[in-house]
């Protein structure tokens, strides 16, 4: 199947100065609402994985979860959470960090993760970079490694892709804004 990133875009609605004035909230929730839509976006993300060499994949609270299960069961790989601070019951992990909007502590079970496991992470978006960096400092303080971290949109601006490229992850989107367009 040929990723449209065309109407692909169109499902994707920017809602200025939310949460706070001055940012483009990009909203997911159309091309959720869209069966063939969210098909066209797991298929493309399955069709690039099928054949990878990872053992886990890892997925962060709250949206980069609609991705990252539908992934996992698709691929049948372990599914690892990344969540926010005090939603995890086991002994966790944790690493502070900041997105374009605020700042937050991001918690991993402690023993989710040993040395040679090597995790695909799965996020709705890319912009500092702040939770992805956090997440991939937690599954290095496990002795794990990162496959790749793969998200439906970057914003390019932001720095976040390059900043996961510069420690060392590869990244991927299926596609990207620039912070004015609409
Ligand atoms: O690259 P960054 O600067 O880290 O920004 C991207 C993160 O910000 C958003 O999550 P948010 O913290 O708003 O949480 P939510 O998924 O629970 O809405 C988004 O879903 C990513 O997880
Ligand atoms: N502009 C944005 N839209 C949606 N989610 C975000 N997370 C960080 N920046 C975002």
């Amino acid at each position: 199947m040929i990723f449209d990133d065309f109407s692909i875009k169109t499902l994707i609605r920017p809602v200025p100065d939310f949460p706070k004035p001055g940012v483009v909230f990009r909203d997911i929730t159309p091309l959720f609402q869209s069966p063939r839509a969210l098909r066209l976006v797991i298929d493309s993300f399955i069709q690039r994985y099928v054949e990878a060499d990872f053992s886990h994949i890892g997925a962060m609270d709250a949206r980069g979860f609609l991705i990252g299960s539908i992934v996992a069961y698709e691929l049948n790989k372990p599914l690892v959470l990344f969540r926010k601070q005090g939603k995890l019951p086991a002994e966790v992990l944790s690493e502070g960090y900041q997105t374009e909007y605020g700042e937050a502590f991001l918690e991993v079970h402690a023993d989710s993760l040993c040395e040679g496991d090597s995790v695909l992470m799965f996020d709705d978006l890319i912009a500092t970079g702040g939770t992805l960096l956090a997440a991939a400092k937690l599954v290095r303080r496990m002795g794990a490694s990162l496959f790749e971290a793969a998200a439906i949109i970057d914003l390019p601006e932001l720095g976040g892709s390059q900043r996961l490229q510069d420690v060392g992850i590869p990244t991927f989107s299926l596609t990207a804004f620039a912070l004015d367009e609409r």
